[in-house]
């Protein structure tokens, strides 16, 4: 029936409907992608990724941030910061924990950018751990999903870098999360706290003007 089909047609592509265009999240990531090389390919499956968390987010609490321009601004712009500073520091297939991943930040835009990075991203509430799988397998990644607390890792898991946004409880987590570096690897931390790790790195975020990047080379 040519009916059906029309109207099939027509759901098919209001599904497809992508809520930002490829060069809009372009336009707005600008600032924190400066000098990175970014293939135009990226900017579709950061739009699949907005597209999904949107969807879950309407569901599931997964971020408080709900319009989908500042999504792609603090939460992707914010992790591709962190990722350009990490690519120049890190061996391509090196291994990164992201600890507190949350809905994916700044772990997944950073495995999107730079594919070939061993990441694992440890997310201890189910719902968004299962956002994450959900995010990993629509995105085509081979990316870790560790669904429980980092402390419950086996303590012989130690990565090149282990990143930590926004997590609760920072200074706890930072405890935790530093013998999980392996000598001569990375703490990195994205925070609106300037003091977070005393005497480091720390690079102010773009955008916000609030934000700020840290980094500790843990001693060898
Ligand atoms: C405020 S959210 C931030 C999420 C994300 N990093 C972001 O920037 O949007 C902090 C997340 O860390 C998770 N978390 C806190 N401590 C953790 C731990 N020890 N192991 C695994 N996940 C943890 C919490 O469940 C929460 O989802």
């Amino acid at each position: 029936m040519p009916g059906v089909s029309f109207l099939s047609a027509l759901h098919y592509t209001q599904k497809r409907m992508p809520t930002l265009t490829e060069a809009r999240i372009a336009d707005l990531l600008a600032p924190y992608t400066e000098s990175l090389s970014m293939e135009s390919a990226l900017y579709g499956r950061l739009s699949q990724y907005l597209d999904l968390l949107l969807r879950w987010n309407a569901k599931t609490n997964l971020t408080a941030i709900r319009e989908p321009e500042e999504i792609v601004r603090r939460h992707f712009g914010e992790s591709l910061f962190a990722a350009r500073h990490l690519a120049s520091r890190l061996a391509p297939e090196a291994a990164l924990l992201d600890f507190g991943s949350g809905a994916g930040f700044p772990g997944l835009p950073i495995q999107l950018l730079l594919p070939e990075l061993r990441v694992t991203l440890a997310e201890s509430q189910g719902k968004k751990a299962s956002f994450l799988r959900e995010a990993v397998r629509t995105l085509g990644l081979a990316t870790e999903v560790w669904s429980a607390r980092v402390e419950s890792m086996p303590a012989e898991r130690r990565f090149d870098a282990v990143t930590l946004r926004a997590v609760d409880h920072m200074q706890e987590a930072l405890a935790a999360a530093r013998p999980r570096v392996v000598p001569g690897g990375w703490l990195v931390t994205l925070s609106a706290s300037r003091s977070l790790i005393k005497d480091t790195e720390q690079i102010a975020v773009p955008g916000s003007g609030e934000g700020w990047l840290t980094m500790e080379r843990i001693s060898e």
